[in-house]
């Protein structure tokens, strides 16, 4: 059995010593924020526009990171991440008056011009999660203020069910992704503690067991009302189930209530619907199994992972083995190449890499995923 204790510290090793280093020098723009991806020599794009959520996500993971004792940049990069995403991603001020905030444009220029001032639901859950982590690591009042005011504009596109719209201007078909994401960050306001935080986490959890999951997989995408959209209805993506298997162990941390049944359910239907004949899932099937993309992205494989970690601290001894030797498969081909530090970020069914660069934004997942291992190697006592 390949053993998590070894598995975590090369993991961690590897975070610690050459991937926060590398991302937190070489990604760093002096323009402002973090580029959006590297060549696969390490060298910025510096041209390419900067999608404005891997802003708020490089705020979060590198807090994440300070907050764990794994980087003394931690502060400095968050900082970076954060501030541009905030002072680029407005384009009308109105974050910084007392009127009523308008959201967060979705896509940036290089220097941090608007590029696309549509507002995206997806983008804003990135921000509150920045700020809970920035609450939570630095004690920082001001990610409390920008919470508030994100989630008083995401009441804006707020239905009575308790999901949101896609965004402004509204666009169809509407997706569990962002729910999922507001999900994850609702909790993790919660954890910061941001009073309401738990009951919105817990309407989404409502629309996750009436509407997203359908007793035997997670729907995507769906029409207004939230029935499975007439025309892609049926895509599923494998990698977004094993993230709700993780997520959904932290949602029985915070509210008592036992989640196992739909975890395993979940973490059987991804790999019933999505596993590709080289042990890896892929990006994305039919409900029914049938491929439709055989290519598999890094961050696919790194959620399968956390899941199969969260089932191993639960008890599950068999997920401990499987754990590992997703993470020691991650070392041995995802992560560290093609240059040190960095990501080979999609392969296609041949095993072959078909990425052109390392996208920036994956750097979340990596910390969270470090940080899962970490946690569980210390909770049995690897
Ligand atoms: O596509 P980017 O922004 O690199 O994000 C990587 C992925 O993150 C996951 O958590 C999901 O939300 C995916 O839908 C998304 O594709």
């Amino acid at each position: 059995m390949t053993d998590l204790s070894a598995a975590n510290a090369r993991l961690k090793s590897w975070m610690i010593e050459t991937c926060l280093p590398m991302w937190s020098r070489r990604a760093r723009d002096h323009r402002g924020g973090f580029y959006e991806a590297l060549t696969p020599d390490g060298a910025p794009l510096m041209d390419r526009n900067k999608r404005f959520r891997v802003q708020p996500r490089q705020a979060y993971a590198f807090a994440h990171a300070e907050h764990l004792g794994w980087t003394e940049q931690g502060r400095s990069a968050s900082d970076h991440a954060f501030a541009f995403a905030l002072e680029a991603g407005t384009d009308d001020h109105s974050l910084a008056g007392d009127g009523t905030f308008t959201g967060f444009a979705h896509v940036l220029s290089p220097e941090g011009a608007v590029v696309d001032a549509k507002r995206d639901t997806y983008d804003h859950a990135f921000v509150l999660l920045a700020c809970a982590w920035r609450g939570i690591a630095f004690g920082d009042a001001q990610s409390r203020e920008v919470a508030e005011r994100t989630i008083g504009f995401l009441d804006t596109i707020g239905q009575p069910d308790g999901s949101y719209l896609e965004g402004k201007p509204d666009a169809l078909p509407r997706r569990q992704n962002p729910h999922m994401h507001l999900f994850e960050a609702f909790m993790a306001l919660h954890r910061a503690g941001l009073d309401g935080a738990l009951d919105r986490a817990k309407a989404i959890h409502r629309l996750f067991t009436e509407r997203f999951w359908d007793g035997e997989v997670l729907r995507e995408f769906f029409a207004e009302d939230l029935t499975p959209d007439p025309e892609r209805g049926d895509v599923i993506e494998p990698g977004h189930m094993v993230e709700w298997v993780w997520l959904l162990d932290a949602y029985e941390e915070l509210t008592g209530e036992d989640q196992s049944a739909l975890m395993h359910a979940l973490y059987e239907a991804a790999e019933r619907t999505g596993m590709g004949h080289d042990g890896w899932l892929i990006d994305e099937a039919k409900a029914d199994g049938t491929p439709l993309r055989t290519t598999r992205r890094s961050w696919v494989a790194i959620e399968h992972a956390k899941a199969s970690l969260v089932l191993a601290r639960r008890g599950e001894t068999a997920m401990e083995g499987k754990a590992a030797r997703l993470i020691d498969g991650m070392l041995g081909s995802y992560f560290d190449a093609p240059f040190p530090g960095g990501w080979n970020e999609q392969y296609d069914a041949d095993g072959r890499v078909v990425s052109e660069d390392m996208p920036t934004s994956i750097l979340y997942h990596v910390v969270s995923l470090a940080a899962e291992a970490d946690r569980t190697a210390t909770a049995l006592g690897r």
